[in-house]
Order: C-alpha cells, then sequence, then structure tokens
C-alpha cells in the first residue's frame, strides 16, 4: 500500500500558510488591479464555463495550491484510479466509474478482464429494454404498456436517478413518468404507489448489495401492492406460476447480486448489472440509470455518458494550471484547511437542478466525510465539506441573509444555463433573463459588498448604516453551460466527482468506503427487536433509548 503523503507537511502547506496570514482579501481592489483577472481565471471544461476569478484567490495561491496537488502526488493517484488499481484500500477495490462512460472502442483490461466490453454488454441491453419500454413492445401482464416507471432504491441507488430525471425532465418520452421510492418509511411507497394502475407499473429495484433494509423492505411492499390490487382485478390468482409471470413482467432489477435478485422473484433475464468497482455515490452512469435510459432514451443516455467522458478526459489530460476539477477541488482545501470554512452551497439558477445539491450530499460527504486516512493513522487536517442548497432564486429569499452578512465564509458555487427549456416572456420582458440577472448581481454583490458611503448615499440613515454594508470577498464560482442537456448533466456530475476526489488525495483518504454509514444499518437491526417488545433486547439499551422506545410503545395505537 502507497503511504497517504501527509500534506500539512509539505512545503507546498507551509507556503499556503504564509500566504493566508499575507492575504488581504480585496476583490475589488484585485479586480481593479488586474483588468484581465476575469479572463485570466476563467476556464473552459467541454461545455462548461468555469469563472473562478471571485475566489479569494491570487496568483501566488494558484501556484501553491498546484505545487501542493503535486507533492500529496494527486496525478498519481489519478493515473492510478483510472488504471483500474485498487485505490479503495479498505474495500480493497478498483474505483473505475470513469471505465462505465468510455467509448466502445476504448481499451481498459482490470485483472485480465475487458471493462469495456462488459460495460457495454450491459449498456447495450440497458438500451434494449429501454427502447422496448418506449416502443410499447414491453407491455405488462395483461398486454397494456407501460406508463409508470417506479424506481425502488435508496441512497446511490436513488439520488442519482431522480437528480438526473428532473434535471432532464424536458427530455422525457411524453406518456411516461418516473417516480422513485426511497424512504422505509411506508407513507413512501403508499403516497407513490396511491394512485397507480398495477398493470401499467414498472417497478425498478435498485440495490448494488441487495441487502439494504429500506429497498427490499420497499420492494416487498410494492409487490405486495402490485400482487393485491391484480389479485383483485382477476388477473392473478394465488398460484406461483400466476403470479410469477405477472411479476416477471413488472418487476426488473438492478444489481451487482444478481443470486439476490433471482431470491427475491425476478427473473435474472431481467436485471441489469455492475460491479464491485462502482461505488453507489458514483453510480448512476450504470445499470442504476436504467429510469433515466427508459424516460430520455438511449440516445439521451449516451449523451449523459459522453459529458462525463468529456470530463474525464480533460481531468486526465490537461495541465494542472487549467485543469478545472482540480483547480476546484484545491480551492475547496484552501477555504477548509485555510480559511476554516465548514461548508459549502451549492445554487443552482436552474430549478431542473432542484435535487443536485441533494445528490452531492451523498456524492461529497459520504466520500470526505472520514477521520482516519487511507492506511489507517489519524488524519491530520480538518477534512469535508457541509454541502448544502436549494435552486436560486428560492434561495435568495431564505438563507442567502447569512452567506451575505453572516460571519461565516461559505463558499458558493452558482450554476445557471443560457438556454431555458421554457422561454417565457411577461409582456416583453424575458423572464429567464430576468431570472439569470440574479445569478449574475448575486455573485457581484457577494464579491464586492457594499461599503458605508455607497449605502450613505442612498440616502440611508446614519443609525441603520451599519446594517446595510456588506462586507463583500463572499467567494463564489460561476458555472454556466449553453443548456441543460443530459451531456451537460453529465458533465456537471463528472466535475464534481473528479473535485471530491482531488480534496480527498489532499486529505489522504479513502473517498471510496463508507464504514460510518455501515454501522446504522447494523444498529437499526440490532434495536428492532426492542421496538418490536423484546424485553430483553429492550434492557440492553441505553436509559435514553430505552425511554424512547417505550414511549413509543405506549403511544402507538
Ligand atoms: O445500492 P445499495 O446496496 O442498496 O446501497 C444503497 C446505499 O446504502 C448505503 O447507504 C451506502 O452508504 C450508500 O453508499 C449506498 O448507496
Amino acid at each position: 500500500m502507497i503511504t497517504p503523503v501527509d500534506a500539512t507537511t509539505t512545503e507546498a502547506w507551509a507556503d499556503l500558510k504564509v500566504l493566508k496570514d499575507a492575504l488581504v482579501p480585496d476583490l475589488r481592489g484585485w479586480f481593479e488591479a488586474d483588468p484581465h483577472r476575469a479572463e485570466e481565471l476563467t476556464f473552459d471544461l467541454a461545455d462548461l464555463r468555469v469563472d473562478l476569478s471571485k475566489n479569494l484567490i491570487n496568483e501566488d495561491i494558484v501556484a501553491a495550491l498546484v505545487r501542493l496537488a503535486e507533492q500529496v502526488d494527486v496525478a498519481g493517484r489519478r493515473d492510478a484510479m483510472f488504471a483500474g488499481e485498487r485505490i479503495n484500500v479498505t474495500e480493497n477495490r478498483s474505483v473505475l466509474h470513469t471505465a462505465l462512460r468510455l467509448p466502445r472502442d476504448a481499451e481498459l483490461t482490470v485483472d485480465g478482464q475487458d471493462v469495456v466490453a462488459d460495460v457495454h454488454e450491459v449498456l447495450d441491453r440497458m438500451y434494449a429494454f429501454a427502447d422496448q419500454v418506449r416502443s410499447g413492445e414491453w407491455t405488462g401482464v395483461t398486454g397494456k404498456r407501460i406508463e409508470t416507471v417506479v424506481n425502488i432504491g435508496i441512497g446511490g441507488s436513488d439520488l442519482g436517478p431522480v437528480m438526473v430525471y428532473e434535471a432532464l425532465l424536458p427530455y422525457k418520452q411524453d406518456g411516461l413518468e418516473c417516480r422513485f421510492i426511497s424512504n422505509i418509511d411506508p407513507a413512501d411507497c403508499a403516497e407513490k404507489v396511491a394512485d397507480l394502475d398495477p398493470e401499467t407499473t414498472l417497478f425498478i429495484v435498485a440495490s448494488k448489495t441487495f441487502t439494504t433494509l429500506e429497498t427490499l423492505t420497499n420492494a416487498r411492499m410494492a409487490r405486495d401492492w402490485f400482487l393485491t390490487r391484480l389479485a383483485e382485478a382477476g388477473v392473478v390468482d394465488d398460484t406461483d406460476e400466476s403470479r410469477r409471470a405477472a411479476i416477471a413482467k413488472h418487476f426488473v432489477a438492478v444489481s451487482t447480486a444478481l443470486d439476490k435478485v433471482a431470491d427475491f422473484g425476478i427473473d435474472p433475464a431481467n436485471a441489469f448489472g455492475f460491479w464491485d468497482w462502482v461505488g453507489g455515490r458514483y453510480s448512476v452512469d450504470s445499470a442504476v440509470g436504467l429510469p433515466v435510459a427508459i424516460a430520455i432514451g438511449p440516445d439521451g443516455f449516451r449523451d449523459f455518458l459522453a459529458g462525463f467522458h468529456a470530463v474525464d478526459t480533460h481531468f486526465r489530460t490537461e495541465t494542472p494550471e487549467r485543469n478545472v476539477p482540480l483547480l476546484m477541488g484545491l480551492i475547496n482545501v484552501w477555504y477548509v484547511n485555510f480559511y476554516g470554512a465548514h461548508s459549502h452551497a451549492v445554487l443552482p439558477y436552474a430549478q431542473y437542478l432542484h435535487r443536485f445539491a441533494a445528490y452531492l450530499q451523498q456524492l461529497t460527504m459520504e466520500s470526505n466525510g472520514k477521520s482516519v486516512r487511507w492506511d489507517g493513522t489519524p488524519v491530520t487536517s480538518d477534512t469535508g465539506e457541509i454541502f448544502w442548497g436549494e435552486p436560486g432564486t428560492n434561495g435568495q429569499h431564505a438563507f442567502y441573509q447569512l452567506i451575505h452578512q453572516g460571519t461565516r465564509l461559505i463558499p458558493a458555487d452558482f450554476i445557471a444555463v443560457a438556454n431555458p427549456a421554457h422561454p417565457t416572456l411577461d409582456g416583453d420582458t424575458d423572464v429567464h433573463g430576468l431570472f439569470l440577472a440574479n445569478f449574475f448581481a448575486q455573485t457581484a454583490a457577494l464579491a464586492f459588498g457594499k461599503t458605508a458611503d455607497e449605502v450613505r448615499a442612498e440616502g440611508t440613515p446614519e443609525e441603520i448604516v451599519p446594517a446595510r454594508v456588506f462586507a463583500g470577498n463572499k467567494p463564489t464560482t460561476s458555472i454556466m453551460a449553453p443548456a441543460l442537456t443530459p451531456s451537460v448533466v453529465g458533465q456537471l456530475i463528472a466535475l464534481y466527482e473528479h473535485i471530491t476526489f482531488v480534496q480527498g488525495i489532499v486529505w489522504g483518504i479513502d473517498s471510496f468506503d463508507q464504514w460510518g454509514v455501515e454501522l446504522g444499518k447494523k444498529l437499526a437491526l440490532d434495536i428492532a427487536p426492542a421496538v418490536f417488545g423484546d424485553a430483553a433486547a429492550l434492557s440492553r439499551q441505553d436509559p435514553s433509548t430505552q425511554a424512547l422506545v417505550r414511549w413509543y410503545r405506549d403511544n402507538r395505537v
């Protein structure tokens, strides 16, 4: 095993400390002093235009950050990842989500296995199935075409598909709808199936491990609902054969554990596999994306994958000084470790990206929320960031106050597209233009603030001048794209995957395991007997938990 370099002992880290101590943030002054600042810090990455110039950085800081990347060998680890080396040390696995988007003619053999051939074999099956559902060739047990696809999954088997489905709604085929059941709260399943016709509904049970309590419980509830409704309609009788025939037309699975899929009663012919080298939170571009492939069609899904691949190629080949995921990851390190930033806002000015922050929470926080390094030694600096956000302009009317005038530094990524799916006029006003005016205005206000003199010049009474001053120097990155196409959504995801990777390498952590979540799964199973009345199991719990369980049992009607 390669020992992680302790970033805090590098020369670059020491240089960054000196630079931080000497830096007086002054975005107004920096832009005035250097008319080329915006140009010099704006980069094109596939279809994305990324402006880093409103960050608290200068040439020396960027150079030191790039040296830091060299001194912790980000490039070496990146190449190891792309080559399929087992960089997920604690699980002894390769990390090859980048292989999921390799073109058919690419070559990658890992442990003697032609990974590209495997990936495309599954993609071809997904595309054929998606075409069948979209054309109506695939019918339910009573011969009706599928109108609703219900994905049952959680974590990486839910957040990616739902985010991308929502992002690409304008590309969805008319007459087809997707829904997503994830929470084990029975309300989720009940609400999502309430108005559905089982004869036109297709369930996709998505679980990498096919052992996740929430997903298997929801899948069983959905199966019961489905069979009960069909029995009431006289479509199935109570023979196994009749039930199996109905399930075969209405339940498919996505998993790495195809044996467990068969145990659940889903025909293995209707299962789409992936591999243990795809982390759950990195899996939307695998068969986990099946609902998206059905909704937007194989051509759209191919574009989606091509978007990821374009960013992969950039990350793998671009020089450090122009490598956008590398720079963004390093700038995040700058804020976390040198400014003590705890959180990071993601603010899409695109309603269709309304689940993007939720998606990024799993990607970034499950990846980098760690306190030991990949060799088991404690981390030597803060790690991780709390990712959060809501679409603009809604966020402006809720939490932007704290970003503008609070005491905490919250770096924020603003995302917008030039061409909306719904160009709409309000009288003579282009509403999307008005929307984007907010995007531009907010990043400028955050960067440049408003001085007391400017506030006074507006005629503000002296006693409330301080309350109306904006300090400015609140860092933002602006990301723009021509339109929210499948490719652009793929590009955005890959960008954040690689940003997360870069941060993980600087911190020396394994960004691809999630032992903290595994514990939660086990604890819930341990306590379940107590909830159901097992006195001995209850007595093993701590006093607070015992009292809470008792209260629950006393109050449960
Ligand atoms: O896809 P599954 O095996 O059902 O796992 C679903 C989720 O389970 C856990 O929460 C893991 O931490 C996630 O990374 C994973 O995405």
